[in-house]
């Protein structure tokens, strides 16, 4: 009887698990918060009201979807996490926050994890988070829900070691008796979770890219690539997740316009389970906070043969696509 309190008070302070290294913290309640803004994402379709605004031209868009995920997200991490950096794509607004959209949740997962050595010191001023609320947003409107994720990327003294990935629609297709959506995370050094390595055909080569921001550079990087089919479909995440998946062999995108909170927590799952993300030089892609936030040096990952697509990418892209 004497001793009940006492032993309350330690398991309360388990379930907080306030002993636990920032990373993992970080990462169990990104995997809540992505859950949440997935929650978000097909709230706004399932309202019918998407709040289409074009940020610059008709393939860049913005939804109520991704400005409320990001508010979902940006809110509830910083408010968790006030002096550690957040970038997301979206501008913030000045309304009101939405306190319904807040999530305070910590993945039970992902704290019994052990954190790999080499970041379990990591602190607040080390880390800069980046967040792309839906990736895919001009899929998005167009209904190919599929393509869309939510990104949550961890960088560490500029390099991407943790990402969280939610895919708000995974399994849409699959009947009513199928469980919607789907959430994974990884960390380099420990692994990915929620999602599992499958190898692609071997007697074909399968190209994933853009479908609705692609120019002669796509065009012409794709074909040197010699694909036996080329899957053109939206979403960074997606594209990555077809890769991890065995749905294709190489995601190739040889221009501009794609950013660091698109590639940041793909890249991360994809390095955690053994594949490789860089710019069509072969160079690593960068994170800091004060890095420039288009990878103008393009985007690709693979699982294996990356010198072979580096190598066959033509010269006169290479020289128009530069880091
Ligand atoms: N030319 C461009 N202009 C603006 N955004 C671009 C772009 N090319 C790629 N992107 C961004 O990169 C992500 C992947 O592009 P894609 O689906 O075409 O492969 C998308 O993220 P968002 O949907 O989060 O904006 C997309 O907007
Ligand atoms: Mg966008
Ligand atoms: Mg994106
Ligand atoms: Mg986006």
């Amino acid at each position: 009887m004497f001793n009940l309190p006492r032993l309350l008070l330690h398991s309360v302070a388990m379930a907080g698990n306030t002993g636990a290294p920032l990373l993992l913290r970080l990462v169990a309640a990104s995997v809540s918060v992505a859950e949440k803004a997935g929650t978000i994402v097909r709230d706004v379709f399932n309202s019918g009201e998407l709040g289409v605004v074009e940020k610059g031209g008709k393939n860049d868009l913005q939804t109520q979807a991704d400005r409320s995920a990001q508010e979902c997200i940006v809110q509830s991490l910083s408010r968790q996490f006030p002096k550690v950096t957040i970038i997301g794509e979206e501008e913030p607004t000045d309304e009101v926050v939405d306190e319904s959209h807040l999530e305070t949740g910590l993945s039970e997962e992902v704290l019994k994890a052990v954190c790999p050595q080499d970041l379990q010191a990591v602190k607040d001023e080390d880390v800069v988070v980046w967040v792309d609320p839906l990736d895919g947003t001009k899929e998005y409107t167009e209904g190919f829900l599929d393509h869309v994720t939510v990104l949550i990327g961890v960088a560490v003294n500029g390099k991407a070691v943790a990402g969280v990935i939610n895919q708000p629609y995974y399994n849409y297709k699959a009947g009513p008796g199928a469980t919607l959506g789907r959430t994974m995370w990884g960390i380099v050094g420990l692994g990915a979770f929620g999602v599992e390595r499958l190898v692609p055909p071997a007697d074909k080569r399968i190209v994933t890219t853009t479908r609705s921001h692609s120019n002669k550079l796509v065009t012409e990087s794709i074909e040197a690539m010699q694909p036996d089919e080329v899957l053109r479909v939206g979403g960074a995440g997606h594209k990555v997740l077809l890769v991890i998946e065995g749905k294709a062999h190489a995601y190739v995108f040889a221009t501009p316009g794609c950013k660091k909170w698109d590639t940041c927590a793909p890249e991360a799952i994809l390095h955690a389970l053994g594949g490789k993300l860089t710019d069509i030089h072969g160079n690593a892609l960068q994170y800091h906070r004060d890095v420039k936030h288009p990878n103008t040096g393009g985007v690709l990952a693979t699982y294996s043969d990356h010198d072979w697509y580096l190598g066959r990418m033509p010269e006169s892209v290479k020289a128009a696509v530069k880091p």
